[in-house]
């Protein structure tokens, strides 16, 4: 009998091109997503060996980092930001490459432009130059992030040379109570495991509480793998797949989706498959949850306090946790529902979709944002802010007090003019709370959406669960 293999090692083993004695594989890649920050070198590199694209059809540009999330019908005012966008437009037109501008409806946060376009699917090899690649992981693919030097590779080659990483499973049992999240369940992961627990592992999800998630759920779940330390994150492709990519422009059609179903009914780990790691959580436990620190491992329960490092034994690991709560201007003790903020984000890649903004809307409709606090939502993308228009998120929104943007990155990393000023505390839907990561001195605590929401309206962290 054939040996029982993780849906990690079925793809694997279906992308193979070459093994050296070593472990060292060639490995083929399926879809490769460009975006402007780390592609420039790498088609300059191309261009000084004269190499073109080896697939331009299995490539696809967008950019989202740098773009203006304000009105950008009359050109990008930046000018760094202008450069970055304009060299990416020139690179894709000058290998070949499909591009979604920043005035097109399909543009937005390439880890959320993939999925909707049908250009993620199941039982492929996917990269990106892009930590969090790994999103993609929720449709069944084998997706990771690569560094500039590699995403030139793939583009010259169409393949990457990898060593193949451990097992590891996650499986997260029971029923989210009401008010839990995807979001808090990934959370709760980071702060078992800590942010080096899954290092050199891929992670499969499983059990019932990932079933029970939706398509979107189940990409801020493996968006954050990375937070957690591992290459990728994945979860077997089902009927919720399937129904979420038919009929996507770029999903194959008519007998292709037929026999593409077919195989990725394959792609399920088989019974006594061997997991290097295994790790397992009850969902009805868990509380909605809120980063303290600068790191996602950081996390309490929102009915918790401020911990107190001086109760951890590892002395570095006591002095960053110290180094961490002065930074985020917190003392131990101090209620959760007692940390006022400034800002709020809802957008980027691991919340920015419009499940989210629908959890936002149910939250904040009829309701007005805190005085203090300057609330925004960015979609992921054109299609993401299109959809909400249809359904009036938008005016409910608006109507709540909320800045209404255009799609991109935006203050998930500040590398537009979205920002937080020094000292400025900020609830956020995004995946990273380090030292200046929405702005210099910037305190961000990362939340699900319907918390943000509540925050926004509070002024201050309240638990969604008996909020009304
Ligand atoms: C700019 C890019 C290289 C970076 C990443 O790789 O993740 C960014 O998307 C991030 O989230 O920090
Ligand atoms: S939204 Fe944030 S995490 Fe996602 S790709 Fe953009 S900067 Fe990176």
């Amino acid at each position: 009998m054939a040996k029982a293999r993780t849906l990690y090692d079925k793809i694997w083993d279906d992308h193979v091109v070459d093994r050296q004695d070593d472990g060292t594989c060639l490995l083929y890649i399926d879809r490769h997503l460009v975006h402007e920050v780390t592609s420039p070198q790498a088609f300059e590199g191309l261009r000084a060996a004269g190499r073109r694209v080896r697939q331009p059809q299995k490539t696809l540009a967008v950019v989202d980092h740098n773009v203006p999330t304000s009105d950008r019908s009359h050109g990008i005012e930046d000018p760094e930001a202008a450069t970055q966008v304009a060299a990416l437009a020139q690179n894709a037109q000058e290998f070949g490459v499909e591009y979604y501008n920043e005035l097109d409806t399909r543009q937005g946060i390439v880890h959320v432009v993939g999925p909707e376009q049908g250009f993620t699917l199941p039982g492929m090899t996917i990269v990106c130059g892009d930590s969090h690649t790994s999103t993609h992981g929720a449709f069944g693919s084998l997706a990771h992030g690569i560094g500039t030097s590699e995403v030139e590779h793939v583009l010259a080659t169409q393949t990457l040379i990898q060593k193949k990483a451990k097992n590891m499973r996650v499986t997260v049992d029971g029923q989210l109570p009401p008010g839990v999240t995807a979001k808090d369940i990934i959370l709760a992961i980071i702060g078992e495991i800590g942010t080096a627990g899954g290092t050199g592992h891929v992670i499969e999800y499983a059990g019932e509480a990932i079933r029970s998630l939706s398509m979107e759920g189940r990409m801020t779940i493996c968006n954050m793998s990375i937070e957690g330390g591992a290459r990728a994150g994945m979860v077997a492709p089902d009927e919720k797949t399937y129904a979420y990519l038919k009929d996507r422009p770029k999903a194959p059609k008519g007998d292709a989706w037929d026999a593409a179903v077919r195989y990725w009914d394959s792609l399920r780990t088989d019974e006594g498959a061997f997991f290097d790691t295994e790790i397992r959580l009850d969902a009805a436990n868990l509380p909605p949850i809120v980063t303290w620190g600068t790191s996602p491992e950081d996390v309490i329960s929102v009915a918790g306090v401020v911990p107190n490092p001086d109760d951890i034994q590892d002395e570095n690991k006591r002095l960053s946790k110290w180094r961490a709560l002065e930074y985020m201007g917190l003392t131990p003790g101090t209620k959760i529902t007692d940390i006022e903020l400034d800002r709020v984000f809802i957008g980027s890649c691991t919340n920015g979709r419009i499940e989210d903004l629908r959890a936002v809307a149910q939250v904040v409709q009829g309701k007005k944002v805190h005085e203090r606090v300057n609330a925004m939502i960015v979609p992921g993308s054109g299609i993401v802010k299109m959809q909400a228009e249809a359904e009036g998120l938008d005016k409910i929104f608006k109507e709540a007090g909320f800045d209404w943007r255009e799609p991109g990155c935006s203050m998930c990393l500040a590398m537009n003019a979205d920002r937080l000023a020094p000292g400025e505390r900020c609830a956020s839907t995004s995946n990273r709370n380090f030292e200046g990561r929405q702005g210099f001195k910037g305190r961000t605590h990362l939340v699900s959406p319907a918390m943000a929401a509540a925050a926004a309206i509070a002024g201050r962290f309240v638990d969604i669960r008996t909020f009304g």
